[in-house]
């Protein structure tokens, strides 16, 4: 995969060769100090949402020798305040409102799609800039298109000139059963997969002759020989009438997830037999549910619920487990660390 290759499937890139068959979108520059911002791993602190830090109550009416638990260090204590973007905030604002209020926002290549767990509605659906915010400073897929979006590229040409964007796509609820990721070698499409793989979707079994043969056509109507680079993988999604649309571009190469296909199938064509089209594949009844991709990106509910105070009873008894320890721990000081004993 080259570098070029990659840049290719930026999203302004191919936005304006194919605005009529996607989703309406509006691409806006990043400025530098929003980029320093995102990469900034501190303290999580975003602006414009409703911060209610309670300012700490000092009422020490415990004994302080008892509990030890240190809340704050004054030679480090400092008040983080989020940065404050207050003319890009407008333009971003008004580019959502522009496309009805609610965004699918993206950079360059990649939504955080690892993040959705964190948001209040665990969707990426954003309505300001801080819902943006949060969802970028939590993905590790937006820390990759800003850092190294060139990682896996194997030539030695000098990386492309980067000029961040941030795309904000109007939200659309799009149904999983409905997404389709297409691979295309050498302009020819060689390989359709059912994006969401984890679910069995009954209606992909009945009607996989008219999906594979409305996204054939879609392809070769409006994909075929119009993009930038003659190997792609192309995800389309099919509408309840029956009407393809184009979802994004993303390179041929392992940096995509290549789903129910391998790469090594795909790049040499073993087990695709193409006499008849493109290979077609969607997860059949038989094949047990399996877990959504991005899970591994989530921390535990349980910190989640800790952290925010949610749930006052699991901190109790993480404290008293706390305890628990310390108290076991001076009892028996030498001993290997334990999870609990029985
Ligand atoms: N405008 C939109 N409104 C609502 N949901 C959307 C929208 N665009 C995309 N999605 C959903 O988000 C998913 C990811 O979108 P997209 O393919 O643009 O992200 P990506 O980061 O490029 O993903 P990948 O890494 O798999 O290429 C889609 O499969 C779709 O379910
Ligand atoms: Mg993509």
């Amino acid at each position: 995969m080259k570098k070029e290759q990659v840049a290719n499937c930026q999203f302004s890139v191919w936005y304006p060769l194919f605005k009529k068959h996607t989703i309406k979108s509006l691409i806006l520059p990043l400025p530098q100090n929003v980029i320093e911002y995102l990469l900034d791993d501190g303290t999580l602190v975003v602006s414009g949402s409703d911060n209610n830090n309670q300012s700490s109550q000092n009422n020490n009416s415990g004994s302080e020798d008892e509990d030890d638990v240190q809340w704050s260090d004054d030679e480090t204590t400092t008040v983080v305040t989020a940065p404050e973007f207050p003319e890009f905030s407008c333009e971003v604002q008004e580019a959502i409102n522009s496309l009805g209020g609610r965004v699918f926002p993206k950079l360059n290549w990649s939504a955080p799609r690892d993040a959705n767990w964190i948001a209040l509605n665990s969707s990426l659906q954003c309505q300001s800039l801080s819902d943006i915010f949060l969802l970028f400073k939590s993905s590790d897929f937006i820390t990759h298109d800003l850092t190294q979006p060139f990682l896996q590229c194997n030539d030695d040409s000098p990386d492309p000139v980067m000029n961040y964007e941030l795309v904000l796509r109007k939200w659309s609820e799009l149904i999983p059963g409905g997404e389709f990721r297409c691979f295309v070698k050498e302009n020819k499409l060689i390989g359709i997969s059912q994006r969401d793989y984890t679910q069995h979707y009954q209606h992909i079994s009945k009607q996989e002759e008219s999906i594979s043969s409305s996204i054939q056509k879609f392809f070769r109507e409006h994909v075929q020989h119009q993009f930038l680079n003659e190997d792609f993988v192309l995800d389309v999604y099919r509408d309840s009438m029956g009407r393809v649309w184009l979802i994004d571009f993303n390179p041929f190469g392992e940096v995509t997830d290549s789903l129910l296909f391998t790469w090594e199938e795909l790049k040499t064509g073993t087990n695709l037999s193409l006499q008849d089209g493109p290979a077609f594949r969607y997860t059949n009844s038989d094949v047990t549910v399996q877990p959504s991709p991005c899970l591994s990106y989530r921390i535990p509910r349980d910190f989640m619920d800790l952290s925010t105070g949610e749930d006052a009873y699991k901190l109790i008894d993480f404290l008293k487990l706390k305890k628990g320890q310390q108290d076991d721990e001076e009892d028996d000081d030498d001993e290997e660390p334990h999870m609990a004993s029985v």
